[in-house]
């Protein structure tokens, strides 16, 4: 029996049958850079059709899983809270635009699945659905929002910024809600893992699927919070930075993997880090992604080094942070002589689970921190490929290349031209 219930679970099967939108950093910072309440109102008015989208997907991945894993308990949890979310934000009523726009910037093209929601027939049989299909991608986001209430001098309803409030604060419950969903997952593939001594393809396919779209949801929530709630900030929109300075994101994600080194190792200092960069060197980015992948190669560089060269030795040899901006790229190199990784291994390393990490380093699983953050879980193999999810959320990518019995080195690269979509899949 389904945990969702039956009209839950059929527009569910109804809602992931649609397409979903991938927007790009510069659509999200152009249209965030001056909204007016009627800009951000059809921002909701998008993510209020767009979120319940991605969620089913989810959903219906969650219960293609085998059928062991699929009713695991914190699975099951995960799907309850994802159900529940999605019924939240299709519940939510819209409003009205004022009549003080211009009719171009009154529109607003609902998605087809709210009246397949209205039509039973539809909603039991949702293969009728795909006559309502829409047929390109990229619905209906429009880059140029912030451009149509220029010069409208309009007083904004009441109604209007009460959608806007509430809708925030709807998804800010719905973002703690997810808070711990990627640490639950990761606990149950764990223990799925101790179970069976198994994880297969599908599994792996299915983790850099859910993570990734996770990422999406949760940059699409993070950004309407903040659009709407939070105070602006210079340099910012959102939670994107306009400026971001990559001399000093390296620096703080090197800072913090030291701290950590030293206390896993009981060390009085950690190798040193050594970082080539332009410090006046700035991109458009999502700060916290840029930390979190960097302060995850760090930390593994760090540890290869202490174990290579041995907890006791006198001297570590450096490791090198060397950034190189090019027309398309900011390439990070992050090089270690750590001895390396054996070829049989390199294609494990991208692998969810997939440590050498010795168990006293590995953190108790209750103990990982809140997902909130992006600071990463320890020991669960899960750094690396989450990492690269980051990098590629954004058109980046990450590379390791690694001479074994020498050291690693770990390519980021990141897309300055900002202009890909979300991959979602
Ligand atoms: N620079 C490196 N030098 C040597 N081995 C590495 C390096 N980077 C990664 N590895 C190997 O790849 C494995 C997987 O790395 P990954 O970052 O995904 O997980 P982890 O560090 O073991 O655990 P977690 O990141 O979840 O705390 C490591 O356990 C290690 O064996």
């Amino acid at each position: 029996m389904s945990v969702l219930g039956k009209t839950l679970q059929e527009k569910v099967n109804l809602l992931a049958q649609y397409p979903q939108t991938g927007l790009s950093l510069k659509q999200l910072v152009y249209f965030g850079k001056n909204p007016t309440p009627g800009t951000l109102f059809r921002a909701g008015l998008f993510l209020r059709d767009e979120l319940p989208i991605r969620l089913a997907r989810r959903i219906q991945d969650l219960q293609n899983l085998s059928p062991m894993l699929r009713s695991m308990k914190r699975i099951s949890s995960v799907k309850a809270a994802y159900g529940r979310s999605m019924e939240e934000i299709i519940e939510l009523k819209g409003v009205e635009l004022p009549k003080c726009l211009p009719k171009h910037a009154r529109y607003h093209n609902a998605p087809k699945w709210r009246s397949s929601l209205m039509d039973s027939e539809i909603l039991h049989n949702p293969s009728l659905a795909n006559t309502h299909l829409d047929s390109s991608k990229g619905r209906y986001f429009e880059t140029d929002f912030s451009d149509q209430d220029n010069g409208v001098d309009c007083n904004w309803p009441e109604s209007l910024l009460k959608f806007n409030s509430n809708f925030a604060y709807l998804l800010n419950t719905i973002r703690t809600r997810h808070d711990n969903v990627a640490v639950e997952i990761a606990l149950d593939i764990q223990e799925y893992r101790r179970k069976t001594n198994q994880i297969d393809n599908s599994i792996q396919i299915f983790l850099d699927r859910f993570y990734m779209s996770r990422i999406g949801i949760r940059m699409l929530l993070g950004q309407y919070i903040a659009l709407v709630s939070e105070p602006p900030r210079e340099n910012y929109v959102g939670v994107i930075s306009t400026r971001a300075n990559i001399y000093q994101i390296i620096e703080g994600a090197a800072e913090n993997a030291k701290y950590i080194c030293r206390l896993a190792y009981g060390l009085f200092e950690a190798p040193e880090i050594q970082i080539i960069c332009d410090p006046s060197l700035e991109m458009m980015y999502v700060e916290s992604h840029l930390n979190h992948a960097v302060f995850e190669i760090l930390k593994n560089s760090l540890r290869a080094t202490v174990e290579f060269h041995g907890v006791d030795s006198d001297f570590f040899p450096p490791i090198k942070v060397i950034v190189a901006k090019g027309q398309e790229d900011i390439t990070i190199k992050i090089s270690d002589e750590g001895g390396g990784i054996s070829r049989r291994n390199i294609p494990l390393v991208w692998s969810y689970m997939f440590t050498t990490a010795s168990p006293t380093l590995t953190d108790d699983p209750h103990d990982i921190v809140s997902a909130n953050s992006t600071t990463p879980m320890a020991g669960f193999g899960f750094g690396l490929p989450l990492a690269r999810l980051y990098t590629r959320y954004f058109g980046g990518d990450l590379e390791l290349i690694s001479m074994e019995g020498y050291g690693t080195d770990v390519y980021i690269h990141l897309n300055r031209l900002c202009e890909s979509a979300e991959p979602l899949q």
